[in-house]
């Protein structure tokens, strides 16, 4: 029998995900998805080819349920899934901060659970996607739930106590990226550079930087150090970068964001 996988709240990480799973070979009938408008719904079905299906029918037919929905949103969910759901069903929570024990105390007792962290380069097949175990997720649960993110990226399994981290180092990781391409951009424009240029001129050296970081086999600081001339100009820029505190900056940021993601778990979400 087919297995069936059902996408439960398809917004922008629900569509990431699916159209990487039918780039990958999953045949789209035997993809469900869910959405609270039916034009959304309507449009997944064009542009895929998967049936939209209500929450509930979702929860009868597919054997995993892959839930991403705003955290803020989840437990309206979960009770509108509780009475359709059987235990034998994989639930999938894709969503930033709630525990697996969120999940287990609300479905029936047994069920299995997998927390994913993933990211946006989903849409470019380069995501990274970090996997937990609930507690009633076996290794087999976790392999499949490692199959589906696995179209769109790299997995990486975690203990969940590392979840809240990992959300905030690869989960927002893109977003301090274009930050800085942004922020870099716009020192081009201070030097007199048109936006488009600097644009590229940063783009690419981005995309140079990361794949020399990915292919190299080198630790960032001998990169870095290879940059970096004696009395040349990109040491008169790190002394910047270090007097404006930037990596400070950066280990207080990303602790902040770890904050966060604990806090959504508490039902903080103000
Ligand atoms: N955006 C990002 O970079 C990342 C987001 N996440 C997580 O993914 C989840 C989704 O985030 P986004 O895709 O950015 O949000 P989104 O707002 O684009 O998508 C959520 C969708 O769920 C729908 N929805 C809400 N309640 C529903 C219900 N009861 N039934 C059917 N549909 C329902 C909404 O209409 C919306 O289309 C969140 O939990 C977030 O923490 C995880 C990693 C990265
Ligand atoms: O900002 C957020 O809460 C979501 C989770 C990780 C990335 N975006």
């Amino acid at each position: 029998m087919t297995q069936k996988v059902a996408v439960l709240g398809t917004g922008k990480i629900g569509e990431a995900l699916l159209s990487g799973m039918i780039r990958a070979g999953w045949a789209p009938g035997s993809l469900l998805v869910t959405a609270r408008r039916p034009e959304r719904a309507e449009e997944l079905r064009t542009r895929y080819g998967v049936t939209p299906v209500g929450n509930d029918e979702a929860a009868k037919t597919a054997d995993t349920l892959i839930l991403t929905v705003k955290p803020q949103d989840m437990a309206a969910l979960l009770d509108e899934l509780a009475p359709h759901t059987p235990a034998d069903r994989l639930i999938v929570s894709g969503a930033a901060g709630i525990p697996t024990s969120f999940f287990e105390e609300r479905l029936a007792p047994g069920t299995p659970v997998v927390r994913v962290m993933t990211n946006t380069p989903a849409l470019v097949d380069e995501a990274m996607s970090v996997i937990s175990a609930g507690t009633h997720a076996t290794s087999e649960h976790l392999a499949h739930a490692e199959e589906i993110f696995g179209a769109v990226g790299k997995t990486l399994r975690v203990p969940e106590t590392q979840q809240d981290a990992c959300t905030a180092l690869s989960g927002s990781g893109p977003a301090y990226f274009f930050y800085l391409v942004e922020a870099m951009t716009d020192a081009g424009i201070l030097l007199g550079l048109p936006r488009d240029k600097a644009h590229d001129l940063i783009v690419q050296s981005a995309i140079g930087a990361a794949t020399m970081l990915r292919d190299s086999g080198e630790h960032p600081v001998k990169l870095r150090e290879n940059v970096t001339s004696p009395a040349g100009t990109t040491i008169s820029a790190i002394r910047e970068l270090e007097n404006h505190g930037v990596r400070a900056a950066l280990i207080a940021a990303l602790e902040a964001a770890r904050d966060r993601s604990r806090e959504l778990a508490s039902g903080n979400n103000s």
